[in-house]
């Protein structure tokens, strides 16, 4: 399978503390990649970093084989990124805020691709709405469809389904994943919700104090683990993480 994306050795300090310590994996071209991690593990700042927002202490990022910090536009083209977190302009409408980023990516036929983005996320009958009047459901999925404005091949997710009610976030999981398959797109997805991880990650990463602690399919993790699911592993990667370090 083609790789999309490399990161070799990744540091970040901030100060005198190290929020990524040698961190090293690859993303494939179609896959769901789940990085899983308690509070303050690193997983934004892995983000941030492989979004060209922060620059690493050490280490190497390549998308398609190019070196981010020499072609971070280029490779920003290429990649998109949604955020629960990330607010829109508010005063837009709901088609106003997607044509604003297509003028922003240079995308081209601008209203037709917002107007499919808008029917598949199901917003299509609020797109003369300001924004400021969507619900935190609508608002996730008009980040997405904001994310796929340039038809990304790479896409990171910070924590897209956080804060948002069960039902919709299960509708948000879904409109992830068929996208995802349709499009054979290359998805870094972060969530402290383990079952959802499990449910759609093909692989999965668990950081933690900065570094990788394991990393495969949730099945395989589970069997390494001795773990009935994806949330037992976690807890028994940390223990015997934790053990390791205070007898070493
Ligand atoms: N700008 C910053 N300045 C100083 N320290 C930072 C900064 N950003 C992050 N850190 C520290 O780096 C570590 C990793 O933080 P990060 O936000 O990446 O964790 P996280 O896994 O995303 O956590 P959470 O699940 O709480 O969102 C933490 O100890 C955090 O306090």
């Amino acid at each position: 399978m083609e790789t999309v994306l490399e990161v070799r050795n990744l540091v970040k300090d901030f100060g005198g503390h190290r929020a990524l310590s040698g961190v090293n994996f690859v993303l494939s071209r179609r896959e769901f990649l789940g990085i899983i991690g308690p509070n303050g593990a690193g997983k934004t700042t892995l983000l941030n970093c492989l979004l060209g927002l922060i620059t690493p202490t050490k280490g190497e990022i390549r998308f398609f084989g190019l070196e981010l910090e020499k072609h971070q536009v280029y490779i920003l083209s290429r990649i998109n990124f949604a955020s629960n977190y990330v607010g829109l302009p508010l005063s837009l409408t709901v088609f106003e805020n997607l044509v604003v980023y297509g003028l922003l990516y240079g995308v081209s036929e601008i209203k037709a691709r917002a107007e499919r983005l808008l029917k598949l996320f199901g917003l299509w009958e609020m797109r003369n709405q300001k924004t400021r009047h969507l619900s935190s459901g609508q608002m996730m999925r008009l980040c997405l469809a904001k994310a796929l404005m340039n038809d990304p091949e790479v896409l990171l997710l910070d924590e897209p389904t956080a804060g948002l009610d069960p039902e919709i976030a299960e509708r948000v999981r879904k409109l992830i994943k068929a996208y995802q398959r349709e499009k054979g797109l290359a998805v870094i997805f972060t969530s402290h919700n383990l079952h959802e991880m499990e449910e759609l990650s093909d692989r999965v990463i668990l950081l933690n104090k900065g570094q990788i602690l394991a990393e495969g399919p949730p099945q395989e993790l589970c069997r390494r683990f001795g773990a009935k699911n994806l949330e037992e592993a976690f807890f028994k990667a940390l223990d015997l993480w934790e053990a390791e370090n205070v007898e070493g």
